[in-house]
């Protein structure tokens, strides 16, 4: 079966010369890939690559459409590729100031996704962003509130409900739990966890948190100044790591 996502050689160097180089993977459906590395090493620049948010100076990212047919995202028109992320790709970001709508009620922040993919009925608009509020554990009657008042577990909570009530198939996260306290990032990786599995997603993470890798990922994706050093099966990586940087980092002698 062709992978979901397969990503070859994406290189993108900025002023400087660091970045992000060479970088390739691949994604089935419903598997779950966690980049990690130290501050610095290129996770945000290649999320943001795979994102297409950021032009990659080389490389393709090939990705198979509901229908089967495999299309490169680097030379997709611009009106395609817009509507593609918005209809099968999420991303849930760490700051949710930026994933959100601040301005916006929170029901309105799950039903505007809906009806940018076309729907229109106001009634089951509104029963549906009702149901992703309960399944992210966000009372019914804060549905006509502001994110603005909501704390920073519950609004990362509603930005996962923004990204899923379009059923993507295909979620980006960067450090979806870090800045919130212990116990509220203990929930959320558990939520989070609960969802991928049930709606079958697949997930490109990035974290600075081997913790999170370990709970989450299937795979994992070692980088090191722009490039990746080590990848494999996050058990076998985490247990056994072959890369002596790799290795630091298991140990936390390094500040990833
Ligand atoms: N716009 C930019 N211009 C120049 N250099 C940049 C730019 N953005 C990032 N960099 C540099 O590129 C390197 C990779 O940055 P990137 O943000 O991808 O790393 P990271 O692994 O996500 O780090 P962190 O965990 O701190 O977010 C860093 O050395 C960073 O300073």
């Amino acid at each position: 079966m062709t992978p979901l996502l397969s990503a070859r050689g994406l290189t993108k160097l900025y002023p400087g010369g660091r970045g992000c180089r060479e970088v390739s993977l691949e994604l089935d459906a419903g598997e779950v890939l966690a980049v990690v590395g130290e501050s610095g090493s290129g996770k945000s620049t290649l999320l943001s690559l795979l994102a297409t948010e950021l032009a990659a100076d080389a490389g393709r990212i090939d990705y198979r459409l509901r229908d089967g047919t495999v299309r490169d995202l680097l030379v997709l028109g611009e009106a395609e590729r817009r509507l593609l992320l918005r209809t099968d790709w999420g991303f849930i970001r760490q700051d949710a100031t930026q994933g959100l709508r601040m301005a916006v009620s929170a029901g309105g922040n799950v039903g505007e996704r809906l009806m940018a993919v076309g729907a229109r009925h106001y009634g089951n608009i509104r029963e549906a962003a009702r149901d992703w509020l309960e399944r992210v554990e966000i009372a019914p009657a804060r549905m006509d509130d502001s994110p603005r008042g909501f704390s920073g577990g519950m609004r990362q909570r509603l930005q996962i409900a923004r990204n899923l009530v379009t059923q993507p198939r295909l979620v980006l996260m960067d450090e979806p739990t870090s800045g919130l306290d212990v116990s509220v990032q203990a929930r959320l990786l558990d939520l989070i966890r609960g969802l991928v599995a049930e709606l079958g997603l697949a997930v490109v993470i990035v974290t600075h948190d081997l913790a999170v890798a370990r709970l989450l990922s299937h795979r994992i994706l070692v980088m090191k100044d722009g490039r990746v050093i080590e990848s494999g099966l996050t058990d076998q990586v985490l247990d056994d790591p072959a890369a002596p940087y790799t290795q630091l980092l298991v140990s936390s002698v390094l500040a990833a």
